[in-house]
């Protein structure tokens, strides 16, 4: 492929680099943080409903971030050859995803349509869903997280082509902010057979549409 997005700047470090950017604080230290903001909102942390409330939302955080633990190159690692030659458009579609939006820590709710033209290897179908959550379990911007999921199945699959469409509704502006409730974000990378105006992104935009 000539121009691969792992060449593009930036997207490739993001994308890879499974080693937390932050230094580490211990459990303890995160749950006082969350008694902190309690006593900020005016709540007392100490009444009976909010004592372990701290240690919940701490054990939440090891679900709602657990992409930063997780490598997309390992998930990625199994593939398989003998798909008979099958060389058309693989789609995963409607794969549901929780993020957390990095302005407002606000949910990030949406789905993700994953398509590939394979070379000569094939991955296993959960893979795919997997990676998505590989990038939503980190705080996200939504224009990062499609090109991190393309990025990740281009290093990995060397296919001919990566197409990746993510719509979804932000909490940030629906509860908050600018009150829009109902409105979706829309993004999509496409590289290789998929870039260019032709049959295989007719085919990936019309399927998904579907
Ligand atoms: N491009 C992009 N913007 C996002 C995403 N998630 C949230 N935002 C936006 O990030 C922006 C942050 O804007 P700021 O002006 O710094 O924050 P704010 O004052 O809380 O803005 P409002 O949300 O408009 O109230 C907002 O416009 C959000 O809608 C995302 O995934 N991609
Ligand atoms: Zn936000």
């Amino acid at each position: 492929m000539e121009k691969t997005l792992l060449s593009r700047a930036q997207s490739g470090v993001e994308a890879f680099d499974a080693t937390p950017y932050y230094k580490p604080v211990s459990v303890g230290e995160a749950e006082a943080a969350i008694a902190v903001l309690l006593r900020y909102i005016g709540e007392d942390p100490t009444r009976e409903g909010l004592v372990e409330t701290p240690a919940r939302f701490i054990r939440a955080c090891g679900h709602h971030f657990a992409g930063y633990a997780q490598d997309p190159l390992r998930i990625l690692a199994t593939t398989f050859s003998e798909s008979a030659g099958y060389a058309g458009m693989i789609l995963l579609r409607d794969i549901r995803f929780e993020a957390f939006c990095e302005h407002h820590l606000a949910p990030i709710i949406g789905k993700a349509h994953v398509a590939y033209m394979p070379n000569d290897r094939v991955v296993g179908l959960s893979k795919l869903a997997r990676v998505v959550d590989v990038f939503a379990k980190r705080l996200q911007l939504q224009e990062r997280m499609t090109m991190q999921i393309a990025t990740a199945i281009e290093a990995a699959l060397a296919p001919r082509g990566v197409a990746v469409l993510i719509e979804s509704e932000h909490h940030c502006m629906s509860t908050r902010g600018a009150y829009k409730p109902g409105s979706t974000m829309v993004t999509s990378v496409t590289t290789g057979c998929f870039e260019a105006d032709g049959a295989p992104r007719r085919e990936f935009f019309e399927a998904v549409r579907a």
